[in-house]
């Protein structure tokens, strides 16, 4: 159901008006929306806003309801007033979205392969770019057209103003997820291969895509054993307090609770070889028709 949203701004006094909920309480100057569901009139609805003296219209814009559209009229609120802030400035509102003439059913038909994203994540060391490279070579040799993100590779240059503090790395894997829903858009199997520790980080990558799209692959690998690895050195570095805020040492990394794949280190050759591992993801890759058009 689409609907119609009235930007406007707001004077320091606040009056309620009929229908439109809201308080009569003395408020700060804001801007924000004014929803009104689709069954109602777009310019009767405009001239109630610019003749109620208290608000003045800026903009309408159509909503759905996946906009979080309600039908009880809300009136501005402060909620509004934050998120149309970027640092203090207003955010741009005349961006309109423009719709492509091919959609995602033809580029399928023209791979042959259902886009999506395979999101490996663990503890450094614990084997990603190995299983993301041997998964990406296993699909080549099927036909199937994959690129990847890896987290060190991607913090070399759209990255390469973040550090490893938390902010910074949750503002790494929203870039990163960004971009692979993008691939996925086109019809790729994306492969993104990168630490992300935290749970809501790799969850709000999830909501990006469709249900299904995203696939999330646990590399469940002990600390003791990535750290026996350590082909950069780096756990040493951590270990001697050289580097701080390390992964596993004193930075936490939450496990997935539910994913869809754990590839789980047992120490035997075959079940844990980066081959089998990537042969793993192929199946439920397979199994689930990501691998025809
Ligand atoms: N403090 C700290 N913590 C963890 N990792 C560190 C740190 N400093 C540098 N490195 C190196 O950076 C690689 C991880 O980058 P990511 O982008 O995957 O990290 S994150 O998802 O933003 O947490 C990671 O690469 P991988 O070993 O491939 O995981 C490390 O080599
Ligand atoms: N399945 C595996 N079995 C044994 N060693 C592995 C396996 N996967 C990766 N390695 C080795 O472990 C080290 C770390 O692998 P890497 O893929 O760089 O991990 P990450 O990307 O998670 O940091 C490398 O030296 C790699 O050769």
């Amino acid at each position: 159901m689409e609907g119609l949203a009235i930007r406007a701004s707001r004077p320091s006094i606040f009056c309620s008006l009929p229908g439109l909920g809201g308080d009569p309480q003395r408020r700060p100057p804001a801007d924000g929306f004014l929803k009104f569901p689709a069954s109602s009139n777009a310019a009767e609805n405009t001239k109630l806003v610019v003749n109620s003296g208290s608000f003045h219209p800026i903009s309408a814009v159509n909503v759905s309801t996946q906009a979080s559209l309600t039908a009880d009229f809300p009136a501005l609120s402060e909620t509004n007033v934050k998120e149309e802030r970027i640092n203090g400035e207003k955010k741009a509102d005349n961006i309109v979205w423009h719709e492509s003439s091919i959609c995602r059913c033809d580029r399928q038909q023209l791979l042959q392969q259902k886009g999506c994203v395979i999101w490996i994540t663990g503890l450094s060391g614990s084997g990603k770019s190995t299983v993301a490279c041997a998964l990406s070579k296993a699909l080549f040799e099927r036909g199937k057209l994959t690129y990847t993100l890896d987290g060190d590779n991607v913090r070399h240059g759209l990255n390469r103003d973040l550090t490893f503090k938390a902010e910074d790395r949750t503002e790494n894997i929203r870039r990163i997820g960004e971009v692979a829903k993008l691939f996925a858009d086109v019809g790729v199997i994306c492969i993104a291969s990168l630490i992300s520790p935290y749970r809501r980080d790799r969850d709000e990558c999830r909501s990006l895509l469709p249900e299904g799209d995203f696939v999330e692959v646990f590399m469940d690998v002990p600390l003791s054993v990535c750290e026996s690895r350590d082909p950069k050195g780096l756990y040493k570095l951590a270990r001697a307090g050289k580097i701080k805020g390390f992964t596993g040492i004193d930075d936490p990394y939450e496990a997935p609770l539910n994913c869809e794949v754990v590839l789980k280190h047992t120490g035997d050759d075959f079940s844990s070889s980066p081959r089998q591992m990537a042969e793993n993801i192929i199946s439920y890759l397979q199994n689930k028709g990501y691998l025809e058009g």
